[in-house]
């Protein structure tokens, strides 16, 4: 049975493939894989015994984990042409995710939205963005303020506030915004169609999403149903906001009006569409990846008061007390920004982009974006890599490699950081993919973070939170599982950094009034 999975692929002309655990008929790989839940941490601890790239089946599905740089590299970006596709799911039509770039094939139509994307969003054009990034961190700063208790919903409320804003110029007022609302909602539905089990049977039995919805047991229909409104409502409403006040002739400075005018998208369909599209996934992209790093980074401060205290002490230093850091501190802040990196670094939120559910149901199609496909079989290092094999690159096997960062369960930022206390060439892109299908929004994701994380750092701390008795709750870190992976809410306190803090004084410092929440 070791050798079961394997016949497939079984051809005595052709190279073997890579090594793998053994792999029985139903299960494949899986019983091989500890924590399935967590397979980027059972595929790093095969990585001893198979090495650096592994061959696997994931209940039906054969996959290829990459665990080194090294081999990322050279089939990502050196082999670009073969490994840049992505595999695809019936699911993601039925579920209106069939919009999301970061899963199309590697064509045309992924070459226009990608255009859309990098045309806004590669580096040089990102200080285009800082005021809107540091409006919306004041923002947060005055939320936490007033609430601390509820910080995962202000760092929410941070994201949406300027992706929307850059998107659509369109400035939710508050968490019950209605555009704030539909997309959320659209993406939660989309998240439990795929939910444990479900991807799975829909793939196995795709007439269930021919039912008609009325039909006893067509739960996926009408799943399919309401997360296909949802994903329209997703993608016209805030549209639709832009090019309403386009016709009333004026010129919303966004994404979208923009790129419309640019690519003159208005007499073409596919180009208006496509616009419409990146937008939309431009939220999606941007809100999970990004309030969980901020709670890593958050979780991290908790764990490492030591941390914390450097970091502050720095920008006190270079800010000084009577203002808030802006984007042209940036290069005097060298700790901070190794703080950054080392958040990434630490655990990244898309550790491989798979997800098993505990009890081995496999959402194979990986929604994350992350695992990619290849377009014709391959030879690599003498291994036969097969036309169609999900290719996954192991994020976590990467930024966890003790010969490059040593401890790497350790919350280190001086890792990143010479002796004379300069930043090290080390930008840790890892977490955010190789070759072409990498993020295209990384150095708008780097600039959000880093000013979350500054201005954070300048007036709050966060510490353990105190039981009845003044003793310190100890904070045992959980992360959720799924999609992204961050961590679960954890008692802290956050407090003012300085006893003057008040509304008064942010409004002072930052221009903004206090929003009523
Ligand atoms: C901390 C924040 C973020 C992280 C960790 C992250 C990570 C990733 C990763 C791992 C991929 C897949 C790479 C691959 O397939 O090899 C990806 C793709 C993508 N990301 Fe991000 N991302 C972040 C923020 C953003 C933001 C802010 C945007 C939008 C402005 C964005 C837009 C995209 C898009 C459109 C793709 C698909 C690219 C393609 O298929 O060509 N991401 N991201």
């Amino acid at each position: 049975s070791v050798s079961w999975c394997r016949k497939q692929w079984g051809n005595r002309s052709r190279p073997p493939l890579p090594p793998g655990p053994p792999c029985l008929p139903i299960l494949g790989s899986i019983l091989s894989l500890g924590d399935p839940a967590r397979p980027w941490l059972s595929f790093n601890a095969l990585r001893s015994t198979y090495g650096d790239i592994i061959y696997a089946r994931l209940l039906t599905k054969p996959v290829v984990v990459v665990n080194s740089e090294e081999v990322a590299k050279d089939l990502f970006e050196l082999r670009s042409t073969i490994y840049s596709d992505k595999p695809q799911s019936i699911v993601y039509e039925a579920f209106a995710m069939d919009f999301f770039m970061s899963l199309f094939s590697y064509g045309d139509r992924w070459r226009l939205h990608r255009r859309i994307f990098h045309q806004k969003f590669h580096q040089a054009a990102i200080h285009t963005y800082h005021p809107e990034l540091l409006r919306s961190a004041h923002k947060m700063l005055f939320s936490v303020l007033q609430d601390p208790s509820r910080y995962t919903s202000h760092i929410q409320m941070f994201t949406s506030s300027f992706i929307l804003s850059i998107v659509y110029d369109y400035q939710p007022k508050s968490e019950n915004d209605h555009v704030v609302r539909i997309t959320l909602r659209f993406m939660e539905l989309a998240m439990s169609a795929i939910g444990p089990g479900a991807t799975m049977v829909m793939e196995t039995f795709p007439f269930l999403l021919q039912l008609p919805v009325w039909f006893p047991g067509a739960s996926f229909k009408r799943a399919s149903v309401e997360c296909l409104q949802a994903g329209h409502d997703t993608k016209e409403v805030p549209f639709q906001y832009v090019t309403d006040r386009m016709s009333d002739g004026q010129m919303p400075p966004c994404l979208v009006a923009d790129t419309m005018n640019r690519m003159n998208g208005f007499e073409n369909k596919i180009i208006e569409n496509a616009i419409k599209e990146a937008a939309s996934l431009a939220f999606g992209a941007t809100n999970e990846t990004t309030v969980g790093t901020i709670l890593v980074f958050l979780l991290a401060m908790v764990l490492y008061p030591e941390v914390q205290v450097k970091a502050q002490a720095d920008i006190d230093r270079v800010v000084g007390k009577d203002r808030l850091p802006n984007f042209n501190d940036r290069p005097a802040l060298p700790y901070v920004e190794a703080v950054l990196r080392e958040t990434l670094r630490w655990h990244p939120v898309l550790p491989m982009g798979l997800y098993i559910s505990p009890q081995f149901e496999l959402n194979p199609m990986v929604l994350s974006g992350v695992p990619h496909s290849t377009t014709t079989s391959d030879i690599y290092n003498g291994y036969f890599i097969p036309e169609g094999v999900v290719v996954i690159a192991n994020t976590w096997a990467m930024t966890h490699d003790a010969q490059k960062y040593p401890n790497p369960d350790e919350f280190k930022p001086e890792r990143f950081l010479r002796e004379d206390g300069s930043l090290t060439s080390d930008t840790m892109p890892l977490g955010f993919g190789f070759g072409r299908r990498s993020c295209v929004g990384r150095h708008l994701a780097e600039a959000a973070l880093w000013i979350a994380i500054t201005s954070f750092l300048a007036t709050f701390s966060i510490h353990k939170a105190l039981d009845e008795n003044g003793e310190e709750i100890p904070v045992v870190p959980k992360f959720s599982t799924g999609i992204t992976v961050h961590p679960e809410t954890f008692p802290c306190q956050i407090v003012p950094r300085f006893k003057d803090a008040s509304v008064e004084w942010l409004t002072q410092l930052t221009g903004l009034v206090a929003e009523q929440s």
